[in-house]
């Protein structure tokens, strides 16, 4: 594929799984016809489930979807990469581009592995993509241009939030965005939970903890205001809020989040390290 390659490019999405249901969901979102896109997936049931969702071609070939395909998207666990990469590098012809959502490994890793003047563009998206509020970061590699960056963009159109990065801050956007909406929907049920405890049924507690965290990060983005003084705005003199954030410092949960992304941080770098190969 060249850099003035319109329209809709063929894409083979290679990993069936959540990431890779989503992206495809993605792409016939932002309007690849499902004759342009196959996945490939090593589960036949998953296989079988994927083609009938979205009736596109599934099969088990990595080779056989790469060499068909313009755009080659990695939607397999860090893992499995390198082995992915080797077997389709036989039958990149040189223009196709290598789209990659796995965390931690470096695009220097598939660059080793790929033809030479591969462009690669790695992406970290996260699961809101679904419902189209997601956040994906994405960065070129060496042979990257703008116009591959710009391709991605489209491929990623109707996911959200999509954020052009260095690479070498894809760690940090893993930590906070991609792992992120573990720790909100962490947030929902322990909140969901408290409900129950102090008395609601749990269909409505979790409800309203559902629509309060959705709630709360529309304003958040509507407003533009600070964090700090939409929590102020919140926290009536001698109330209630304050009392329940008081709590919320006594327990470390701040400083529980800060451990959090760190520890998902340093887990990318070490994946990126185990299996950069
Ligand atoms: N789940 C998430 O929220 C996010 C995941 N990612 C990345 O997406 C990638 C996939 O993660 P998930 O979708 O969560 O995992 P998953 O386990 O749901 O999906 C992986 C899929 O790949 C298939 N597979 C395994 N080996 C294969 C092979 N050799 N060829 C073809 N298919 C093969 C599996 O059967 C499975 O369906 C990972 O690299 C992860 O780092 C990135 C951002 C967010
Ligand atoms: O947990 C993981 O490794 C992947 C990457 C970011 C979100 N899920």
């Amino acid at each position: 594929m060249t850099d003035q390659t319109p329209g809709t490019p063929q894409v083979a999405v290679l990993g069936g799984g959540v990431m890779g249901e989503t992206l495809l969901a993605a792409l016939l979102t932002a309007g690849w016809a499902p004759e342009q896109l196959e996945v490939t997936e090593h589960s036949p049931a998953r296989a079988a489930e994927l083609a009938g969702r979205y009736a596109v071609r599934t099969g088990a070939s990595n080779r056989e979807a790469a060499a068909r395909a313009d755009v080659v998207l990695v939607a397999v666990k860090p893992n499995v990469v390198s082995t992915v990469l080797d077997e389709i590098a036989p039958v990149l012809k040189g223009g196709e581009v290598v789209v990659t959502v796995a965390a931690g490994l470096p695009i220097s890793a598939y660059e080793g592995r790929l033809p030479a003047a591969t462009p690669v563009v790695r992406v970290m998206p996260n699961t809101p993509a679904v419902v189209g509020k997601g956040a994906s970061a994405i960065a070129g590699g060496t042979h990257a241009t703008d116009g591959h960056l710009v391709l991605v963009e489209k491929m990623l159109a109707s996911t959200g939030l999509v954020v052009r990065v260095a690479e070498k801050d894809l760690d940090a956007v893993t930590a906070i965005s991609g792992s992120g909406p573990a720790y909100a929907f962490y947030l929902i049920d322990a909140m969901a939970e408290a409900g129950v405890l102090l008395g609601l049924t749990r269909d409505l507690a979790t409800k309203l903890a559902v629509a309060t965290v959705e709630g709360s990060a529309a304003l958040a983005a509507q407003s533009g205001d600070h964090p700090v003084v939409l929590r102020e705005r919140v926290s009536s003199p001698g109330g209630t809020t304050v009392a329940a954030v008081r709590e919320l410092d006594a327990h470390g949960v701040r400083a529980g989040v800060v451990a959090a992304a760190e520890a998902a941080r340093d887990r990318s770098r070490e994946l990126g390290a185990q299996y950069a190969g």
